[in-house]
C-alpha cells in the first residue's frame, strides 16, 4: 500500500524496495565472542564486561532472540515491495544485503532500523553502517532512512496494549497501585548531550514515549524513566539510575508493585530478557515487589502497520550533519 499512498498533497517517495537495518546478534555459542568483538571494536569496553555479557548470550545457548525477532517482524510486514535484512554486527551484513540489493537491481530503498530514537548508537551508527556498506558496493541503490518513530501512533499503541498486559498480569490488590517504571539502554552522558540536532533529544524522545503511553494506562499512576545494560569503561559517566537501584529504591519508600516497561527497545533481545526478566526478576523477588514486564512492540499489529505507513510519509529531510556525532573513540 505503501508506495500509492499520499499525505499533505505530496506524493510518497517511490520506494522499490524495503531494508529492515537492525543490530544483529549471535545465532550459536561460537558467534558470541566473534560478534562481540564486532559490537565493541575500539569503544574500550573492558574485558572483564565482555566476558560478563558473553555470559548472558551463553546461558541463552549462543542465540541471541534478535534474529529470530527480525525475522517474525519481516514476516509479519505487509508492503508492496521486496523486504530485505542488514545488520551492523552479524549476519546478515548490511554490506552483504546491498549487494544483493544491487544484483536484483534496487534503485531507491526505504530503510527501517529496529530503534526509535535519536543518539549515536540508536541512529546515526546505522547511517554511517548504510553508506559505509553503500560505499563497498557498486550501483548500491540509494537508500533512505526512515524518520525516528517513537511517537508514532502505531509504536505507542503497542507499548500500551503491553503494558495493561503487563499490569493486569499483577495480583489484584495491588495492581491499582502499581507504578510505571520505564526502561531504555543507558549510554554515556556525553553521546546522551549531544543526541540530536539541538542535544539532549534521546532522553527528551524516552520522556515523550512514556508519557504518551502512561497517558493511556488507567489510574493516573506515577512513572519514571530509568536505564539498563550499562557497558563502557566504569570511569565514564552513563545516564542512571540503573532500573536495579531503582527498584531498591522504589521498594524501600513503600512502591508495592511496579510494571517494568522498557520502551527504549522494539523487541525482547538479550538486554531485555537478561537484565530485566533475568537480573531485575531475581531482584524483586528478592524484595518481594511484585513486577511485571511489559513485551516491546514486536510484532504487535499497529506496530507493523506502521512500517508501511512511514513508507507512505513524504520522503523524510536527512539528520544534519551536526546531530548524533560520533563519541571520541578509544582505542584499544
Ligand atoms: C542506545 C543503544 C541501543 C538501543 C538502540 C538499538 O536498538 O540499536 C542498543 C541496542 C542493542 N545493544 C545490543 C548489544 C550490545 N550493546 C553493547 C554495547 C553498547 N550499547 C550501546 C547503546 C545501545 N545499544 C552502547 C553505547 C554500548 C557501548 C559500546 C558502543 O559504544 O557501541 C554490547 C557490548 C557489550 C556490553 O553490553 O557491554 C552489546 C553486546 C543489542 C543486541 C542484543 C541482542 O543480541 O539481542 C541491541 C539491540
Ligand atoms: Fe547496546
Amino acid at each position: 500500500m505503501g508506495n500509492l499512498t499520499h499525505e499533505g498533497g505530496r506524493a510518497a517517495p517511490r520506494y522499490d524496495a524495503l531494508l529492515v537495518v537492525s543490530f544483529g546478534g549471535p545465532e550459536k555459542p561460537d558467534d558470541v565472542m566473534p560478534f562481540l568483538e564486532n559490537v565493541v571494536r575500539g569503544r574500550g569496553v573492558p574485558r572483564e564486561r565482555l566476558l560478563e555479557v558473553e555470559a548472558h548470550y551463553q546461558r541463552f545457548g549462543g542465540v541471541s532472540p534478535i534474529n529470530r525477532q527480525c525475522r517474525d517482524l519481516i514476516a509479519a510486514l505487509d508492503v508492496d515491495v521486496p523486504v530485505y535484512w542488514g545488520n551492523r554486527n552479524w549476519h546478515p551484513f548490511l554490506e552483504d544485503t546491498v549487494r544483493q540489493m544491487a544484483a536484483d537491481g534496487v534503485r531507491k530503498a526505504a530503510a527501517f532500523a529496529t530503534s526509535a530514537y535519536s543518539s549515536y548508537s540508536s541512529c546515526r551508527q546505522y547511517i554511517e553502517d548504510i553508506a559505509r556498506a553503500r560505499a563497498a558496493v557498486p550501483g548500491a541503490p540509494e537508500i533512505v532512512k526512515l524518520r525516528h518513530y517513537f511517537d508514532h501512533p502505531g509504536f505507542v499503541a503497542a507499548m500500551v496494549d503491553h503494558t495493561r498486559q503487563a499490569l493486569e498480569r499483577l495480583p489484584e490488590p495491588r495492581r491499582e497501585r502499581a507504578r510505571l517504571v520505564f526502561t531504555a539502554h543507558s549510554i554515556p552522558i556525553s553521546m546522551a548531550k549531544t543526541s540530536g540536532p539541538a542535544g539532549g533529544a534521546y532522553e527528551a524522545e524516552l520522556r515523550r514515549a512514556a508519557a504518551l503511553v502512561a497517558a493511556e494506562i488507567p489510574g493516573d499512576r506515577p512513572w519514571d524513566l530509568v536505564w539498563q545494560s550499562r557497558s563502557g569503561p566504569p570511569h565514564i559517566p552513563w545516564l542512571e539510575p540503573d532500573v536495579c537501584d531503582h527498584l531498591e529504591a522504589l521498594h524501600a519508600s513503600g512502591t508495592e508493585a511496579v510494571v517494568l516497561v522498557p520502551i527504549g527497545f522494539v523487541s525482547d533481545h538479550m538486554e531485555v530478557v537478561y537484565d530485566l526478566d533475568v537480573e531485575a526478576k531475581a531482584l524483586a523477588e528478592r524484595l518481594g515487589l511484585p513486577l511485571s514486564r511489559a513485551a516491546t512492540a514486536g510484532t504487535h499489529p499497529r506496530f507493523v502497520a506502521m512500517v508501511s505507513e512511514l513508507m507512505a510519509e513524504p520522503e523524510p529531510a536527512p539528520c544534519p550533519a551536526t546531530c548524533c556525532p560520533a563519541p571520541v573513540r578509544h582505542p584499544r
